[in-house]
């Protein structure tokens, strides 16, 4: 499969490293404003290719997105220190209506995946420039929690000592500050993970929950203090979303999309686990939420809709 992805900078270029790495795709073109740093980076990734696939990595216009399957959007500003996703939703919206109708214009079958913050709601954004292209829904996906799911199995299976692949736990809502850890059936080894903590020794207790939570839901925070921007973990994200869309792999995964009610509120993008394969999303499933889970997630769309109903489109 030939991937676009549209933004050079730290997350698209991690991305498709990331994707060179999995050997995901066949052909992977770079766009961005910056011409020269889309050269570049594409140099620099080409050149790791003899230590993994051999992926055509090159740099392009538009145009040059013709008959690609996936395009991975991650155009846009990134956050300062201390500011929140939703705070570049007015540059990030702009951006976006100038990119989506020309990578539409030279790929209409691609599927587009979402990686711009604040995710959510550029997701919602994309779905409606692109039904004015004829796009479906289930072709426009965000990477959502991909992300903050992957900080949740990796800090539970740390504090379990068992691997995060072992680890069956998600993050459901906005990729964000109203995010929520549903800890009500995270599990591993088919156990909850509470009985998990018991038999290992390793008690999942409610300090150990409260600290995992500020690890996950404060992780861009802290690294963007840090280092200016975070790129591994979406990259891998990124690339994961994409091998399952190239291989039709029908995974459940949790990621964006625009769904038509969320425990009351209508029409709103928010991660919840979804099937994914070649077409995009196949379906979404309900997950099986406490009241105070449910209370959360209800919460949370209602933070996106009217985020989302505040962009002038
Ligand atoms: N969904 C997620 O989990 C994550 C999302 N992000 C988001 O990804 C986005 C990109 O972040 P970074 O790569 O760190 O930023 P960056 O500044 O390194 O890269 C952004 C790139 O977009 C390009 N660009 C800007 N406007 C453009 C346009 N109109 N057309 C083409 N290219 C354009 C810039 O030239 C730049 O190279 C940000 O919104 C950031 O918040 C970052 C990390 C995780
Ligand atoms: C920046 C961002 O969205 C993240 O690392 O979660």
């Amino acid at each position: 499969m030939k991937i676009g992805i549209v933004g050079a900078g730290f997350v698209g270029s991690t991305a498709a490293y990331a994707m060179v790495m999995r050997g995901v795709g066949s052909e992977i073109v770079l766009v961005d404003r910056n011409g020269e740093l889309a050269d570049a980076q594409a140099r620099d990734i080409l050149h790791a290719t003899p230590f993994a696939y051999p992926t055509k990595v090159r740099a392009g216009s538009y145009a040059d997105l013709d008959g690609a399957g996936l395009v991975v959007l991650a155009a846009g500003v990134n956050q300062k220190p201390g500011e929140t996703r939703l705070e570049l939703l007015t540059r990030n919206a702009e951006i976006f209506g100038g990119i989506i109708p020309e990578v539409l214009k030279a790929a209409p079958q691609t599927i587009l995946l979402v990686a711009t913050n604040p995710v959510d709601v550029m997701t919602q954004i994309s779905t409606v420039i692109a039904a004015r292209h004829g796009v479906p829904t289930c072709r426009v996906i965000g990477s959502g929690t991909i992300l903050d799911t992957a900080r949740y199995r990796a800090l539970l299976g740390q504090h379990l000592g068992v691997s995060p692949k072992s680890v069956h736990a998600h993050v459901l809502g906005e990729h964000g500050d109203s995010e929520v850890l549903h800890w009500s059936n995270a599990e591993a080894g088919g156990l909850n993970v509470a009985v998990v903590g018991d038999q290992v020794g390793r008690p999942v207790t409610d300090a150990v929950k409260a600290r995992i939570d500020d690890e996950v839901r404060c992780a861009a925070y802290r690294i963007i203090k840090g280092k200016g921007a975070t790129w591994y973990g979406i990259g891998g994200g990124l690339a994961r979303l994409a091998q399952v869309i190239a291989n039709d792999e029908r995974a459940l995964v949790t990621c964006s999309m625009l769904t038509d009610s969320c425990l009351g509120v209508p029409q709103v993008a928010l991660s919840l686990p979804r099937l994914l394969g070649a077409a995009g999303v196949i379906s979404t499933l309900t997950p099986d939420l406490d009241e105070a889970e449910a209370s959360a997630l209800r919460h949370s769309a209602e933070v996106l809709k009217s985020a989302f109903d505040g962009v002038a489109l």
